[in-house]
């Protein structure tokens, strides 16, 4: 499966980035779920030596890396590991073996330090694979703008973790995540500030299909690239939700024929079915139509 591009949908710049609407957890001890992601289509594969491993299997966790992401070579997705923190007893042997992946997540990241002193090691070891911070603790969000602020360590994106996050701040996630919705705009915030992608939290209850599509539409509307994932059912209507739909793809082309109207000639803001409309919204409108199209805006 080839990896999807198209233009960042930012319309301040028009490069063009691979499309990350979807990243997917697989636990790094469970050799069945390894294999089936292969073939599940997401955007990105995390294989997670962190929160979905025990303390007795993070050893032999870490010695699946190089298999797997050899395994996953021919999936078409951006192939990612999720290291243990630098604090712990692995993180330093994990930071090792994920050099060669395509995509580090560090967990919990707090300050601008924790992603100079991950650069520095993945350095030493001649690897200059992007990072991504997952910020999930009080402190991180917090943070999260200075943290953003750092691509000069290869800062690729960040990653909320609610889970983590809501038991850190004693809050509720339910209630369509009124509680964390201000945290999650922060980091959302400081991502695009910044460039970077910016991924949703992950939804635990798996079966709960119509929770799902509600919390990745909520997701999408805070302005999310994409979401993390943790079951393979969590794929298809995450691809579905971070798309844009035939009436906003309509919408935008009817935007860009009302500037071209000589009417308009000129205008900086025009009236378009009671709308007003300016030229940002027109920069939107072509940004959005190349993207559905693949080609530059
Ligand atoms: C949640 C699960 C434990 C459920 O697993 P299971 O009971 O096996 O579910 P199913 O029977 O419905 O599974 C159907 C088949 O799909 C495969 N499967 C399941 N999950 C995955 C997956 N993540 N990737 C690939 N394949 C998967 C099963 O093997 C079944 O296959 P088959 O036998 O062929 O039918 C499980 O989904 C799971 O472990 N999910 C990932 C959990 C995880 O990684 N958690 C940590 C990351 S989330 C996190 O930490 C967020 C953040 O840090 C925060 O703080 O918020
Ligand atoms: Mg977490």
């Amino acid at each position: 499966m080839a990896p999807c591009y198209i233009p960042f949908p930012d319309i301040r710049k028009s490069e063009m980035k691979r499309l990350i609407r979807s990243a997917l957890f697989v636990p790094a001890n469970n050799a069945r779920a390894i294999e089936k992601a292969a073939h599940l289509g997401a955007d990105m594969l995390v294989l997670d030596l962190e929160d979905a491993v025990g303390p007795d299997d993070k050893d032999a966790a870490r010695e699946i890396i190089a298999g797997t992401l050899s395994l996953w070579q021919s999936s078409g997705s951006l192939r990612a590991v999720r290291v243990n923190g630098a604090d712990t007893a692995w993180g330093a042997a994990d930071l090792r073996a994920a050099s060669q992946a395509e995509a580090v997540i560090l967990p919990k990241v707090e300050q601008v330090g924790d992603l100079h002193a991950a650069r520095s090691t993945l350095n030493a070891y001649g690897s200059s694979v992007p990072l991504w911070a997952m910020i999930e603790t009080p402190r991180g969000v917090l943070q999260s703008a200075a943290i953003a602020g750092a691509t000069g360590t290869g800062l690729g994106g960040l990653m909320a973790g609610v889970n983590d996050l809501a038991l850190a701040l004693r809050c509720a996630s339910d209630q369509d995540r009124m509680a964390l919705l201000p945290h999650l705009a922060q980091i959302l915030c400081a991502a695009r500030a910044n460039g970077l992608y910016a991924l949703d939290g992950v939804y635990n209850q798996f079966r709960d299909h119509e929770g799902f599509r509600r919390e990745a539409r909520q997701g999408r509307a805070l302005g999310f690239d994409g979401k993390t994932l943790i079951h393979p059912d969590q794929v298809e209507p995450t691809h579905d939700c971070f798309q844009p739909d035939p009436a906003e793809l309509e919408r935008a082309a009817r935007i860009v024929a009302a500037f071209t109207d000589p009417a308009n000639a000129g205008k900086g803001v025009i009236n378009l079915d009671g709308d007003m409309v300016e030229r940002l919204h027109l920069d939107a409108a072509r940004a959005l139509l190349s993207a559905g199209s693949g080609n530059d805006p």
